[in-house]
């Protein structure tokens, strides 16, 4: 099977109504890689991840996955393909062991060992004994893809999956993909993140109201991101700008929450303070604004037009 693409989709589309949910979406994932769909909320993504799982239908498109399409091969197109869409529900009342067990039951069993095996890939061992009921989000999040890792996927497809972790829940949730993809498995993931996307994945899609307005490796990405932003709030905005006019490698622009933002290389930002300084022009205050990548994030997602 190697050679095979783990997702082949192309010219994707779902409508509700008059709604474009997705507009002719293709994308492409290789074995072993670890794909990232992103955009912000409504952009399209778990409507395309439910037409990977067969759980809607395109109206127009396909979607092959490992070669085979739902119409030739009916549920059997889902072989080796495993996760999840939103959150993953558990019975609160029993352990997370009986809710795999449950789970594994119901999907025919699964290979001896694989239970006590998935529950220490994903960390949760110590704690499989405990109801679900009083795991923390991040941990239901983990037996989630406990639960996918059952079938012992090729790919693994996960909706969001450290979407309202807090900082330790995301951090482990993205040490749990990191470990999944460098044993070999393929992930496609969903993300309204791109810190998360940038630390994980090697391609991305970017989706904004169901279309793609990026396509590539993050590396590729990286180059187009902005110089880094400095946010600068002075006592004088209008002189502060004139004296940016003379600095042509400098872009300096009004930021819409008020003050100006500054970008450059740093030794230009840093030269560019200093003689706002020597001006008589109050600095009031300096930070950065967000990293390049979230800064091109915003540019293609919430563009107009
Ligand atoms: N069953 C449905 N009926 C009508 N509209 C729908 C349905 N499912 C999704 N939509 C609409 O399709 C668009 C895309 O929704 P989708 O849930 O795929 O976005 P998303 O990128 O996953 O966003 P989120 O991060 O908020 O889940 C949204 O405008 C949503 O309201």
């Amino acid at each position: 099977m190697t050679g095979v693409l783990a997702v082949d989709a192309v010219g994707v589309t779902k409508t509700y109504g008059d709604l474009v949910a997705v507009d002719g979406i293709s994308l492409q994932v290789a074995q072993g890689e670890v794909y990232g769909v992103l955009g912000p909320n409504g952009a399209g993504k778990t409507t395309f991840l439910r037409m990977l799982f067969g759980l809607i239908r395109p109206d127009a498109g396909t979607i092959r996955l490992f070669g085979r399409t739902r119409e030739e091969s009916g549920t059997r197109a889902l072989d080796g393909v495993s996760g999840f869409i939103e959150s993953p529900k558990f019975y609160p009342y029993l352990s997370g062991r009986k809710n795999l067990a449950g789970l594994a039951r119901l999907d025919g069993g699964a290979a001896p060992g694989r239970l006590e095996e998935v529950l220490g890939i994903v960390d949760l061992a110590d704690r499989a004994g405990d109801k679900v009921g009083g795991y923390s989000f991040g941990m239901r999040q983990r037996l989630g893809v406990a639960a996918a890792l059952l079938r012992d996927p090729q790919l693994l497809v996960l909706d969001e999956p450290a979407n309202g972790l807090d900082p330790a829940g995301i951090r482990d949730m993205r040490a749990l993909v990191k470990r999944l993809a460098a044993s070999g498995l393929t992930v496609l993931l969903s993300s309204h993140d791109m810190t998360e996307v940038e630390e994980i994945c090697d391609n991305v899609t970017i989706m904004r109201t169901g279309s793609v307005v990026y396509h590539g490796g993050i590396g590729e990405l990286r180059e187009q991101a902005p110089a880094q932003g400095h946010r600068v709030s002075t006592a004088d905005d209008g002189r502060a700008l004139e004296l940016a006019a003379r600095r042509p490698r400098l872009e300096v622009a009004a930021h819409p929450d008020g003050g100006l933002v500054a970008r450059g290389d740093q030794a230009d930002v840093d030269a560019y303070v200093t003689e706002l300084v020597t001006a008589g022009v109050t600095i009031r205050g300096l930070e950065l604004t967000e990293a390049p990548l979230e800064s091109l994030f915003f540019m293609l997602t919430e563009a107009t037009g």
